[in-house]
């Protein structure tokens, strides 16, 4: 993913190209699987070794000091970078998982880890009992940040598929109630799962 590479520039007055960038997440599952999709021997790196003077991808299981603010996807998933950004003292790189019902017109959407904390698996089924359109839209949102005070930069993927039942194992927030082609989340195995791409990705501007 090119988005792992920090920004060079050949403006000299500007900041020296980074050697490091880190993403950092509170959630393990996240951090595995991202790990999983970006690794490569020369351009990742655990904990924060850097004797090389590539560019590193920093993995930081750490989570983001403050609270989630609430508004779009975009504004929560900005949010959440420049604090990153702001307590690393550097460029970073962070993700947001939004879960949109399409019968509830992109609800849970950025707020999905409290619904699936507060009614589970079954309650996210029950949310669309009334509802003959089960889709759903997972929405990954990664965003970049240069360093404190810039703005962030961001990279969306948008995957349709419907909320069943729930099949499969447990380990991943709503992996099991996630249907796509048939299989849920939790039914593939790991690599399946890290290989599937977006059907779409955006830059979303707002
Ligand atoms: O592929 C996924 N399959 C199933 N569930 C997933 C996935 N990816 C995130 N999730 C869950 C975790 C959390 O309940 C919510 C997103 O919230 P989100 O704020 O992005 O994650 P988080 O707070 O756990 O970690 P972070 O420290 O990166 O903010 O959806
Ligand atoms: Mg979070």
């Amino acid at each position: 993913m090119s988005s792992s590479t920090p920004t060079t520039t050949t403006d000299s007055s500007k900041a020296a190209r980074p050697t490091t960038l880190n993403f950092i997440t509170g959630n393990a599952n996240k951090l595995a699987e991202v790990r999983a999709i970006l690794f490569t021997e020369t351009n990742v790196v655990e904990g924060g070794d850097n004797s090389s003077n590539k560019p590193q991808l920093v993995l930081q299981s750490r989570d983001v000091p403050g609270h989630e603010i609430q508004g779009s996807i975009e504004e929560v998933a900005r949010d959440k970078c420049s604090r990153a950004a702001a307590v690393v003292g550097g460029p970073v790189l962070t993700e947001d998982t939004a879960l949109e019902f399409a019968a509830y017109n992109g609800l849970p959407g950025p707020y999905i880890k409290y619904f699936l904390q507060a009614v589970g698996h079954e309650g996210l089924n029950n949310m669309l009992a009334a509802y003959e359109d089960k889709t759903a839209f997972a929405v990954c949102t990664f965003a970049y940040c240069g360093g404190p005070g810039q703005d962030p930069i961001l990279f969306q993927g948008r995957t349709q598929g419907r909320i069943v039942p729930a099949r499969g194992p447990s380990n991943f927030g709503w992996d099991p109630v996630f249907e796509y082609e048939g299989k849920t989340y939790a039914e593939m195995d790991k690599a399946e799962k890290v290989r599937l791409g977006p059907q779409k990705i955006i830059r979303p501007s707002a």
